[in-house]
């Protein structure tokens, strides 16, 4: 594994202030598990609060523009999302490439804008069930890092790859431990015809429906870095659980 196991949650559109108490829970948990690296992606409205109000874990956007300010209504740049005390963004996630109609190019431009601006990058790709079912599934994934991957003498340095099925999205469905390590295994591939050594040390993480009772299966498959986690991160006992999963399998290794 490259790195230390890397378990981010991604609370999407979900995040009153209330949650903050959630946020220093898991802060809490994270400074009990130091083998494990611990993250956090709330809305925009509250990663000032939560970078305050947390030490121990990264603090991150769920987006960013490609432009650094200007005349974007309702957008949120990379360089304002460091001044707000974000380490790290999320880009291309299937929610913005299917909702927004965010291409590949667009996605390469934003992790661009972000490393430019400091940022970590957790670049999403995946494919669709019915991409799955017609046997591309792969070639799907190595297109969208061909598109979206970012260029430059330090890309890799301060990227991550999340891999997120669609069709495991929110489903309570995964893929098999096989199916996780043989994509993920292609995404090393692409990374380091991309990026050469320094792309055996970009971390890979599995997303789409990772709970307490799967991670300890899903962080164990081939070339698996960490995990993204959607609903089972807006709880602090249930992301503590996976974090736990991490720093347990870690121990191990
Ligand atoms: O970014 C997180 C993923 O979309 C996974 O969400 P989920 O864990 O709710 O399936």
């Amino acid at each position: 594994m490259a790195g230390l196991p890397y378990i981010v949650g991604n609370w999407k559109m979900n995040g009153t202030r209330a949650m903050l108490a959630e946020a220093r829970a898991i802060d809490r948990a994270a400074s009990r598990f130091p083998g494990v690296q611990v993250a956090l992606a709330p809305p925009f409205t509250l990663v000032n609060a939560m970078r305050e109000a947390a030490s121990d874990i990264g603090v991150g956007g769920q987006d960013c523009h490609v432009q650094a300010s200007g005349a974007f209504t309702g957008d949120v740049s990379a360089a304002l999302l460091a001044d707000a005390g974000a380490d790290f963004v999320i880009v291309g996630h299937s929610e913005r490439r299917a909702l927004h109609g965010e291409t590949n190019q667009l996605v390469r431009d934003k992790a661009e804008a972000a490393q430019a601006a400091g940022l970590g990058v957790i670049l999403c790709v995946g494919e669709t069930e019915a991409e799955r079912d017609s046997g591309s599934a792969e070639t799907v994934v190595t297109d969208q890092l061909a598109g979206s991957l970012p260029q430059g003498e330090e890309a890799a340095a301060k990227l991550s790859v999340a891999y997120e099925p669609v069709w495991a999205i929110g489903t309570g469905r995964v893929p098999s431990v096989g199916d996780v390590g043989a994509m993920h295994r292609a995404i090393r591939e692409k990374l380091t015809a991309t990026y050469g050594e320094a792309g055996a040390a970009v971390r890979i993480l599995y997303g789409g429906s990772v709970n307490a009772g799967n991670a300890s299966e899903l962080l164990a498959a081939d070339e698996v870095g960490g995990a993204l986690v959607g609903g089972a991160s807006l709880t602090a006992e249930a992301f503590t659980a996976i974090i736990g999963a991490a720093a347990a399998l870690a121990e191990q290794a």
